[in-house]
């Protein structure tokens, strides 16, 4: 409490980097959002006119920590993973005494927004299928050896028919599933086995099934009281939130997935 307080306080002395501000070959135009550990501006490449996307460190982690390692663990989960779904990187540096990164500006929309901005609804069969297109990017993911553990929708964008990535600030090498050690429930999304991401899909598909939900009674009830689905998938997402058992990787899950959308055609 009072770690998060001192914390926020250092952060107020942030100084925003200005409009028009040159660093290399690229110029800042606005500044996105300032998360966990990092501040994201959109900035243009001076020659090209592209758009990108620069984060830099804040300053409690520049000032108490290492802050080398945050630029350097999210720029090399993303070069070697090196997908057009996710973010390219194109340059790191130290800008004013800040380390930063500028990487590709991904396209799309963030299915926070599509949801809660634009009501936009999904049905179950839709829901599944986003489901399996994100669980074939874990799946890429796991496959290099990482974990993303912040598949949250605002990191998830939608565009044109296909799912981008972005926000490996909090990725890491999976460790060993050490079952043994019992977790809290909200420790299943940051704990670093495959189990974390699938944990995630869960709560992807769960946010997706509720767009199109309108409440009966103002009495609320649990979510598999209240989403009218079928009990296929209602036992995916069971699982998927370690409720009844859980899928050990990934590709469990996606065979899963693949199934019950297939029966899900032949109703
Ligand atoms: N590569 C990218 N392409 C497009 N938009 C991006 C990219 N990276 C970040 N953004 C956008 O910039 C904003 C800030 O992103 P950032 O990841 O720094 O923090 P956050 O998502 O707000 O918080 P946190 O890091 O705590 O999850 C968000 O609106 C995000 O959608």
């Amino acid at each position: 409490m009072i770690g998060s307080l001192f914390r926020r306080m250092v952060d107020g002395f942030e100084i925003e980097w200005k409009s028009g501000e040159r660093i290399n070959q690229f110029q800042v135009m606005t500044c996105l959002g300032k998360g966990s550990y990092g501040t994201a501006y959109d900035v243009r490449q001076v020659h090209t006119g592209d758009r990108a996307v620069l984060k830099r460190v804040r300053p409690y982690k520049k000032w108490f920590t290492d802050s080398m390692k945050y630029i350097d663990n999210e720029t090399a989960v993303l070069e070697e993973l090196n997908h057009p779904r996710f973010p390219e990187i194109y340059e790191k540096g130290v800008f004013k005494q800040t380390p930063y990164f500028i990487m590709e500006k991904m396209d799309g929309r963030t299915f926070e927004d599509l949801i809660f901005k634009e009501g936009k609804t999904y049905s179950e069969e839709e829901s599944l299928d986003l489901g399996i297109q994100l669980v074939k990017l874990i799946m890429v993911i796991h496959k290099s050896g990482y974990l993303h553990r912040d598949l949250r929708i605002p990191n998830i964008l939608w565009d044109n028919g296909v799912i981008n990535i972005i926000d490996f600030g909090l990725a890491c090498r999976i460790q060993r599933d050490n079952s043994e050690v019992p977790l809290l429930h909200k420790e299943y999304m940051r704990e670093k086995t495959a189990k974390s991401d699938l944990y995630a899909l869960g709560h992807f598909l769960l946010f997706l099934l509720y767009s199109s939900y309108e409440p009966v009674e103002r009495k609320e009830r649990s979510w598999e009281e209240e989403l009218d689905i079928s009990p296929a998938t209602r036992g995916l997402i069971q699982k998927l939130l370690r409720y009844d058992g859980s899928f050990e990787n990934a590709e469990q899950a996606y065979m899963e997935l693949m199934k019950i959308r297939y029966d899900l055609s032949r109703r």
